[in-house]
């Protein structure tokens, strides 16, 4: 891989192309400082940054995923650099309302329904992403291309739109941490006009392992023998450990607890010198083509094992097995062969393991001098890779004898830029109280509004596809809870041998994937409105707001009020800082449910919990036995969709009986697919609930398919299979999925990979295709060399 050492994990082309192009036409030197400007500022009034409840957002298998902010409320433009000696990562933050791409077309359904959200300018619901992002550093001006090209430095390209005339700050500047926050604070001044705001970089890798570890779930695992466990980190019971920064060079840091730590040991032999010395000894131009080498090699071709030694026997006595490893390289020294008589492929195994092992055992060292049993490894030297962390695992477990255990970090390289990102606001750790205000006001990951609040207002095809877009992270979220976390200690492998591990790791994935599978908790609870002053008493539905006036009145009262509320619910806890972050957060969720002003009830404007919680333990595992059939992964999750639907029943009736009063939205909505039905279906509706009552929501669609000749465009999607060509199958699938809204990526890739034939699927899937371009993409490959395959067979 000579070219794309670029990894992006969210940018998509698209995005580059837009805004190169918005770029070129306002400034016409590529790369020159720009003139005017929002930049980053400096500001004691800076707005905050809410990490709680942040969540990863990507599958399981997805390294560096992007991380949702949920409770972001304040508009927020941060950016921050770790440039170290080979890689330059950058961590930065995007609003929900920065859509990109794809994102664009699926308007909000505000946007929709010409509603304005009047309460955005005092409790703004904005919520958004943390985007993850490297570069090699020898390639520095591709980085700067790319803040350039997305205006990061001055805080988005939305903020530039706003603020295009703004005055140039001369004291703008960028968090920045790694020793190219030093080397390279003039070429950031003179490419684009901000400092380099440093912080310290042992600190960061603190900051961002902690903040990792403490707020973001599945974030660490173990990887043995080729098993990936995530492990389930005790927020109280975390301190200490060690964390092992595997960069260019390899830091070993005892951490007591937040901005507790002491930087124990280190080793100059890390990344860089796997990296370094593989290209020179194998001449590959990259370092996913070096790693790639490695997974073709055997080392046993170039290291000296025991058995060489011992005439093919053991060391038995001091616990040494033939195939133990005497001497990484060894057998160079007593063979008469060049460089050139040597594999690429083994050069780069042995290298990799020596490499990988060394820094286990002298991790494993460090702990046994401070008693710690947890080490954390992070650091792109690991990137991902199967062979480097069972390598690193087996060191550990084999000199720690099963005591000590190793675990990795999906952001592994990315600790000092989070914590650099993260010192925009100094703020304890503790604060945070991960995933409980998320638990209170469940956000919608795609668009920051409650879950299922933004699907009331919306018209019924948009409800559907929400409601499936949204069980789809129902179906995600149950497999996280229901799968088992392991804790226990791993077991033995073995005296000393290091045979060749069976796993080296099979496929690189690729870094630059995007899949959109959010994480949502789903554990509301319906509490009494925080101020009534006798809430056993009251009765809510007393006024009738159909009247417009009662409406805009009560809607008035309650958002003009709503801070002076919040300041009396706050004030009545004593001003605590909880009490101060749970206003906050109410504040917010409320003033999304205001927005929603068409009910017609003062209860409903009253009561920010419509969902009852689901149970979770309904969904089925992929793999689950069902009858006498193992299910797939695909038929798992649509018997999950199916269960959960018949689940939300009784909240479905809730939802239709308000649709029904949202007078006209039904007309809206069957409009919008068949204009001449305009006015007939709040009718229909009204007609069907007095023959039958209040629908049940497959009834419901069931009668609306039939009246209205709607096409299930869902299910026909799923139930696609491919009988001819793929390009005949592909123009199939995007005719109905362009005729759906709010399907994830991740329901698309799989309902399309599963619909192929199956001499195609079969190497599709096994390549996991993370967006759906890559799958088309594969499939028609794969289709191809099968009819080549065919032609030279009957050649
Ligand atoms: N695309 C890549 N290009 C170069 N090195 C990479 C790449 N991916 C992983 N690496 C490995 O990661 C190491 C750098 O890790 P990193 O944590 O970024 O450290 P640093 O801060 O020193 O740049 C490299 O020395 C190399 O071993
Ligand atoms: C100097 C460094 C902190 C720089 O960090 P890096 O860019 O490698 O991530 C690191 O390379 C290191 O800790 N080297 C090991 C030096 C030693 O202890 O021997």
């Amino acid at each position: 891989m000579g070219g794309p050492t670029t990894e992006v994990q969210v940018l998509e082309n698209d995005d580059i192309k837009e805004d190169s192009e918005e770029k070129t036409n306002k400034e016409e030197e590529r790369g020159m400082a720009p003139p005017t400007a929002n930049p980053i500022h400096r500001s004691s009034s800076r707005p905050q940054l809410d990490l709680s409840g942040a969540a990863i957002q990507g599958n399981f298998e997805e390294r560096n995923p992007t991380i949702l902010l949920p409770n972001q409320s304040d508009d927020i433009s941060h950016l921050a650099l770790d440039i170290g000696g080979s890689l330059i990562k950058l961590v930065y933050f995007s609003r929900h309302e920065d859509r990109s791409g794809d994102d664009k077309r699926k308007m909000s359904l505000n946007e929709r329904l010409g509603v304005s959200n009047v309460n955005r300018r005092s409790y703004p619901i904005l919520g958004g992403r943390l985007h993850f992002v490297k570069f090699e550093t020898t390639k520095i001006n591709e980085c700067l291309d790319f803040i350039y090209s997305k205006q990061l430095h001055r805080g988005g390209m939305d903020s530039r739109c706003w603020h295009s005339r703004a005055p140039a700050n001369e004291n703008a500047v960028i968090k920045a941490t790694g020793g190219g926050a030093y080397k390279f604070t003039d070429l950031f001044k003179e490419k684009l006009g901000v400092g380099l705001d440093k912080e310290d970089e042992m600190d960061c890798l603190v900051a961002g392992a902690n903040f990792l570890l403490k707020a973001i779930r599945h974030e660490a695992f173990t990887h043995i023998e080729g098993q990936k466990e995530f492990v389930q980190i005790d927020h109280n019971d975390l301190f200490p450990y060690l964390l092992v920064n595997i960069g260019s060079g390899v830091s070993i840091i005892k951490v007591d607890g937040d901005g507790k730590f002491q930087r124990v040991s280190g080793t100059n032999v890390g990344g860089g010198t796997y990296w370094g010395l593989g290209k020179l000894l194998t001449k590959c131009k990259s370092f996913d083509e070096l790693l790639e080498l490695s997974q073709r090699g055997d080392n046993r071709k170039i290291d000296m094992l025991v058995g060489d030694i011992y005439g093919g026997m053991e060391y038995s006595k001091i616990g040494l097995s033939a195939s133990t490893i005497a001497s990484s390289f060894g057998k160079a020294i007593s063979e008469n062969k060049e460089l050139e008589d040597y594999m690429p492929e083994d050069i780069s195994l042995s290298l990799l393991r020596m490499i990988s092992y060394n820094i286990g055992q002298i991790s494993y060292l460090n702990a046994l001098r401070f008693g710690l049993k947890r080490i954390f490894f992070g650091g792109f030297f690991i990137r991902g890779h199967a062979y480097t962390m069972d390598t690193i695992s087996f060191a550990v477990q084999f000199w720690s004898k099963s005591d000590a255990q190793a675990m990795f970090l999906r952001h592994e390289g990315f600790l000092g830029a989070l914590g650099a990102f993260m010192s925009y606001e100094k703020h304890g750790l503790d604060d945070l109280m991960a995933h409980q205000l998320v638990e209170r006001f469940p956000m919608d990951t795609d668009t920051g509004h409650k879950t299922l609040d933004i699907s009331i207002q919306g018209g019924l095809i948009f409800t559907l596809c929400k409601m499936i877009s949204w069980m789809e992270k129902f179906v995600q979220k149950g497999t996280e809870i229901t799968a088992p976390v392991p804790m226990a200690p791993p077991g033995t492998t073995g005296l000393g041998g290091f045979e060749v591990p069976s796993s080296k790791g099979d496929t690189l994935r690729s870094d630059a994937s995007a899949l959109n599978v959010g994480v949502l908790h789903l554990f509301p609870t319906l509490e009494v409105f925080p101020l009534l002053a006798y809430p056993k008493t009251y009765e809510p539905n007393t006024i009738d707001l159909s009247d417009h006036s009662e409406l805009e009145y009560w809607f008035t009262v309650l958002s003009e009020h709503l801070p002076d509320l919040v300041d009396k619910a706050v004030a009545s806890e004593g001003r605590t800082d909880d009490a101060k972050r749970r206003g906050d957060a109410f504040a917010r969720a409320f003033s999304a449910h205001l927005a929603r002003k068409n009910k017609l009830r003062l209860i409903d404007l009253l009561d920010h919990g419509l969902l009852q919680e689901v149970p979770i333990n309904l969904v089925s595992e992929p793999g689950e036995v069902m009858g006498d059939q193992r299910v797939t992964q695909h038929e798992a999750e649509i018997e999950t969709l199916k269960v959960a639907a018949n689940e939300q029943q009784q909240t479905m009736r809730k939802i239709l009986q308000q649709l029904a009063a949202l007078n006209g939205k039904y007309d809206q909505m069957a409009s919008h697919y068949r204009p001449e039905s305009s006015g007939e279906a709040l009718q229909w509706y009204c007609w069907l609930e007095k023959i039958q009552g209040a629908p049940y929501w497959e009834d419901f669609v069931t009668a609306m398919h039939s009246r209205f000749g709607l096409e299930d465009c869902f299910g026909a999607l799923a139930k696609l299979k491919q009988t001819t060509s793929v390009k005949e199958y592909q123009s199939q699938f995007e005719r109905l999925a362009n005729r759906t809204d709010g399907l994830t990526d991740f329901f698309l890739i799989s309902c399309f990979v599963c619909g192929l034939k199956e001499e195609i699927r079969m190497d599709v899937q096994m390549f996991h295709p993370t967006t759906l371009n890559a799958a088309i993409g594969l499939a028609r490959l794969q289709e191809e060399q099968l009819i080549t395959k065919c032609r030279l067979a009957r050649v």
